[in-house]
């Protein structure tokens, strides 16, 4: 039989909430596809952090680095922990350290749910870059706390890291409707952005069976609210992609549904899962998080390690439960628990087994 090894860090806040049931949802999965799922716990957070002074080990990275996959919660308590310590001790040098490049989120309305807009359905599919941009962490912060004081954050865009994403996305548009549409602010990032539009139109050459589009990041933020079913395939810088994937969890229906994939498509390395979301600290430790957007990262886990069928069940049990529309939580106006809503998801993934 075969077995995978997961890391698990359930973070703060209700990372450990929706973690927990969530980890119950893809064990149960394991035994009805018939594979196993192993787990190792890291208890690395902001609780960490103040007991040991770093957000995870010396060593974390390497201890990692034996698991087929590390499937989160959520990072960052901001009342105890200043968030760019939580951030920058934890999960950066996580995507940076195994060269996670393609932060892969999808943003589909799931039956049941209807979502702030009235456009309808659509189906996106957004390319965030993972590793450099604006995350790239070069700056610095001189004369400090004093009338001269100067702060410079230096956004770095290298064409192996340009190059890589955004044919990615061009990957992932041919499996796809062949629609890819690219991001940038080349009207005032005179530098970096024209960059990027000069990387896509070379690689459009190798891909004239896809139509690209060019969007600047605020129209294109825009048509998420007013044209999204226009939309197939997004790619975007860090910074773009992080705000772009939060308009699209809002669209879906709230934080509560976008899951994510930072992956090395490479492999040799393991990926990590998690939902778009943080910590919530305004409704944490109520058991009352919505832990579909969890459910469904551990889905693309499980469709990394190589379990489509399972995965693809998974989504679907997801999905028959915002169709009945009976086990919601209160983002969705509904009373239900988080674990009651991930032992709605096991019941629907074990009516459709037999
Ligand atoms: N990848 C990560 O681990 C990650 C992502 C985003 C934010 N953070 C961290 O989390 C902390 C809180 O950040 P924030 O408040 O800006 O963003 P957040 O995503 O934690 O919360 C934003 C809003 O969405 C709601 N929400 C989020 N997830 C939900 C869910 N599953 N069900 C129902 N409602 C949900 C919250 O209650 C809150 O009102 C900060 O420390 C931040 O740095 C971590
Ligand atoms: O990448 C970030 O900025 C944060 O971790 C979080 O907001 C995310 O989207 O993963
Ligand atoms: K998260
Ligand atoms: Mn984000």
């Amino acid at each position: 039989m075969k077995s995978y090894k997961i890391a698990l860090i359930p973070g703060d806040g209700i990372g450990t909430e929706v973690l927990a049931c969530s980890w119950s949802v893809l064990t149960e999965a394991s035994e009805r596809f018939g594979f196993r799922l192993e787990s190792q716990t890291f208890p690395w957070s902001c609780d960490y952090y103040l007991q040991n002074g770093r957000m995870m080990p010396d060593d974390g990275i390497e201890q990692l680095r034996a698991f087929d996959s590390i499937y989160l919660g959520a990072v960052g308590w901001p009342a105890r922990v200043p968030d760019s310590v939580s951030l920058h001790g934890l999960l950066l040098p996580i995507r940076k350290a195994f060269d996670l490049y393609v932060n892969s989120r999808p943003h589909r309305l799931l039956d049941g749910v209807e979502g702030p807009l009235r456009a309808g359905s659509f189906d996106i599919l957004c390319i965030r870059e993972n590793t450099e941009g604006e995350y790239s962490g070069a700056g610095g912060r001189v004369h400090m706390a004093t009338p001269n004081e100067v702060a410079v954050e230096t956004s770095v865009f290298t064409r192996r890291g340009v190059e890589r994403i955004i044919r990615y996305g061009f990957e992932m548009a041919r499996t796809r409707k062949r629609r890819l549409a690219s991001v940038t602010k080349s009207n005032a990032q005179k530098y970096s952005m024209v960059f990027w539009d000069e990387v896509t139109d070379t690689l459009a050459a190798e891909y004239p069976d896809v139509e690209v589009t060019r969007y600047h990041v605020d129209a294109i933020a825009a048509r998420f609210v007013t044209h999204p079913q226009t939309l197939d395939v997004v790619v975007a810088s860090n910074l773009f992609g992080d705000i772009l994937t939060d308009i699209g969890a809002a669209i879906q229906g709230g934080l509560g549904f976008a899951a994510s994939a930072n992956l090395n498509p490479e492999g040799g390395v393991p990926s990590m899962f998690e939902p778009v979301h943080g910590s919530a600290p305004d409704i944490a430790g109520r058991g009352i998080a919505n832990p579909l957007a969890t459910i469904w990262a551990g889905a693309l886990m499980l469709e990394h390690l190589g379990e489509a069928s399972a995965a693809q069940a998974i989504v679907k049990s997801i999905e028959d439960v915002t169709r009945q529309r009976l086990v919601r939580t209160p983002d969705l106006g509904g009373q239900a628990t988080t674990e009651e809503v991930a032992q709605a998801v096991i019941a629907a993934l074990a009516a459709l087994a037999v």
